[in-house]
Protein backbone atom coordinates (compact mmCIF):
# COMPACT_ATOMS: atom_id res chain seq x y z
CA UNK A 1 0.00 0.00 0.00
CA UNK A 2 2.82 2.33 0.97
CA UNK A 3 4.64 1.34 -2.27
CA UNK A 4 1.52 2.18 -4.31
CA UNK A 5 1.23 5.63 -2.69
CA UNK A 6 4.91 6.21 -3.40
CA UNK A 7 4.51 5.28 -7.06
CA UNK A 8 1.41 7.52 -7.40
CA UNK A 9 3.37 10.41 -5.87
CA UNK A 10 6.22 9.69 -8.26
CA UNK A 11 3.90 9.68 -11.29
CA UNK A 12 2.48 13.09 -10.28
CA UNK A 13 6.02 14.44 -9.90
CA UNK A 14 6.95 12.99 -13.30
CA UNK A 15 3.82 14.62 -14.80
CA UNK A 16 5.04 17.96 -13.37
CA UNK A 17 8.40 17.52 -15.09
CA UNK A 18 6.70 16.58 -18.40
CA UNK A 19 4.50 19.70 -18.15
CA UNK A 20 7.40 22.07 -17.51
CA UNK A 21 9.41 20.51 -20.39
CA UNK A 22 6.42 20.86 -22.75
CA UNK A 23 5.35 24.37 -21.75
CA UNK A 24 8.38 26.34 -20.58
CA UNK A 25 10.78 27.51 -23.29
CA UNK A 26 13.43 28.58 -20.78
CA UNK A 27 13.37 25.12 -19.18
CA UNK A 28 13.83 23.58 -22.65
CA UNK A 29 16.86 25.84 -23.25
CA UNK A 30 18.40 24.84 -19.88
CA UNK A 31 17.73 21.17 -20.62
CA UNK A 32 19.36 21.32 -24.08
CA UNK A 33 22.33 23.20 -22.57
CA UNK A 34 22.62 20.50 -19.89
CA UNK A 35 22.59 17.75 -22.55
CA UNK A 36 25.33 19.54 -24.54
CA UNK A 37 27.42 19.90 -21.34
CA UNK A 38 26.98 16.18 -20.59
CA UNK A 39 28.01 15.23 -24.15
CA UNK A 40 31.07 17.54 -23.90
CA UNK A 41 31.87 15.95 -20.52
CA UNK A 42 31.91 12.45 -22.06
CA UNK A 43 34.03 13.62 -25.00
CA UNK A 44 36.58 15.26 -22.66
CA UNK A 45 36.52 12.34 -20.18
CA UNK A 46 35.80 14.31 -17.00
CA UNK A 47 36.93 12.91 -13.65
CA UNK A 48 34.51 11.58 -11.02
CA UNK A 49 34.85 14.79 -8.96
CA UNK A 50 34.25 16.98 -12.03
CA UNK A 51 31.08 15.00 -12.85
CA UNK A 52 29.82 15.52 -9.29
CA UNK A 53 30.13 19.31 -9.69
CA UNK A 54 28.52 19.23 -13.16
CA UNK A 55 25.56 17.17 -11.87
CA UNK A 56 25.10 19.57 -8.92
CA UNK A 57 25.32 22.63 -11.21
CA UNK A 58 22.80 21.21 -13.71
CA UNK A 59 20.47 20.15 -10.90
CA UNK A 60 20.52 23.58 -9.25
CA UNK A 61 19.72 25.39 -12.53
CA UNK A 62 16.87 23.02 -13.42
CA UNK A 63 15.41 23.23 -9.91
CA UNK A 64 15.64 27.05 -9.96
CA UNK A 65 13.90 27.17 -13.36
CA UNK A 66 11.21 24.77 -12.13
CA UNK A 67 10.54 26.90 -9.04
CA UNK A 68 10.50 30.03 -11.23
CA UNK A 69 7.95 28.43 -13.58
CA UNK A 70 5.85 27.36 -10.59
CA UNK A 71 5.88 30.91 -9.16
CA UNK A 72 4.93 32.35 -12.57
CA UNK A 73 1.98 29.99 -12.75
CA UNK A 74 0.85 30.77 -9.21
CA UNK A 75 0.98 34.50 -9.98
CA UNK A 76 -0.90 34.11 -13.29
CA UNK A 77 -3.54 32.09 -11.41
CA UNK A 78 -4.04 34.36 -8.40
CA UNK A 79 -3.17 37.71 -10.03
CA UNK A 80 -3.73 37.58 -13.81
CA UNK A 81 -3.87 41.40 -14.11
CA UNK A 82 -0.82 43.70 -14.19
CA UNK A 83 0.34 44.51 -10.65
CA UNK A 84 3.64 45.84 -9.20
CA UNK A 85 3.69 43.06 -6.58
CA UNK A 86 3.24 40.40 -9.30
CA UNK A 87 6.12 41.97 -11.23
CA UNK A 88 8.35 42.06 -8.13
CA UNK A 89 7.61 38.43 -7.25
CA UNK A 90 8.21 37.18 -10.82
CA UNK A 91 11.38 39.27 -11.20
CA UNK A 92 12.77 37.89 -7.92
CA UNK A 93 12.07 34.32 -9.01
CA UNK A 94 13.75 35.02 -12.37
CA UNK A 95 16.70 36.53 -10.44
CA UNK A 96 17.09 33.21 -8.61
CA UNK A 97 17.44 31.42 -11.96
CA UNK A 98 20.01 33.98 -13.09
CA UNK A 99 22.13 33.44 -9.95
CA UNK A 100 21.97 29.65 -10.43
CA UNK A 101 22.86 29.94 -14.13
CA UNK A 102 25.83 32.27 -13.49
CA UNK A 103 27.14 29.96 -10.73
CA UNK A 104 26.76 26.94 -13.04
CA UNK A 105 28.53 28.80 -15.85
CA UNK A 106 31.48 29.61 -13.55
CA UNK A 107 31.68 25.98 -12.41
CA UNK A 108 31.64 24.98 -16.10
CA UNK A 109 34.54 27.34 -16.86
CA UNK A 110 36.63 25.92 -13.99
CA UNK A 111 36.02 22.37 -15.22
CA UNK A 112 36.06 22.69 -19.00
CA UNK A 113 38.84 25.24 -19.61
CA UNK A 114 41.65 23.05 -18.11
CA UNK A 115 40.27 19.98 -19.88
CA UNK A 116 40.18 21.78 -23.24
CA UNK A 117 43.70 23.22 -22.71
CA UNK A 118 44.93 19.68 -21.92
CA UNK A 119 43.89 18.58 -25.42
CA UNK A 120 46.60 20.74 -27.04
N1 LIG B 1 0.97 40.33 -13.70
C1 LIG B 1 2.09 41.02 -13.95
N2 LIG B 1 2.21 42.29 -13.47
C2 LIG B 1 3.34 43.01 -13.71
N3 LIG B 1 4.41 42.54 -14.39
C3 LIG B 1 4.37 41.27 -14.87
C4 LIG B 1 3.20 40.46 -14.68
N4 LIG B 1 3.42 39.27 -15.28
C5 LIG B 1 4.66 39.35 -15.80
N5 LIG B 1 5.24 40.53 -15.56
C6 LIG B 1 6.61 40.95 -15.98
O1 LIG B 1 7.01 40.22 -17.11
C7 LIG B 1 8.15 39.39 -16.81
C8 LIG B 1 8.01 38.06 -17.53
O2 LIG B 1 6.93 37.37 -16.93
P1 LIG B 1 6.29 36.08 -17.59
O3 LIG B 1 5.24 35.55 -16.69
O4 LIG B 1 5.87 36.44 -18.98
O5 LIG B 1 7.49 35.07 -17.59
P2 LIG B 1 8.31 34.43 -18.81
O6 LIG B 1 7.97 35.10 -20.10
O7 LIG B 1 8.13 32.96 -18.74
O8 LIG B 1 9.79 34.89 -18.42
P3 LIG B 1 10.87 34.28 -17.39
O9 LIG B 1 10.62 32.81 -17.21
O10 LIG B 1 12.18 34.58 -18.06
O11 LIG B 1 10.76 35.05 -16.10
C9 LIG B 1 8.16 39.28 -15.28
O12 LIG B 1 9.48 39.03 -14.79
C10 LIG B 1 7.62 40.64 -14.87
O13 LIG B 1 8.64 41.64 -14.90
Amino acid sequence: MKDKKWSIGFSYAWEGIVQVVKLERNFQIHLITALLVIIAGFILGLSRMEWIFIVIAIGIVLIAEMINSTIERIMDYIKPDIHPAAKQIKDMAAGGVLIAAVAAFIIGLFIFIPNIIALF
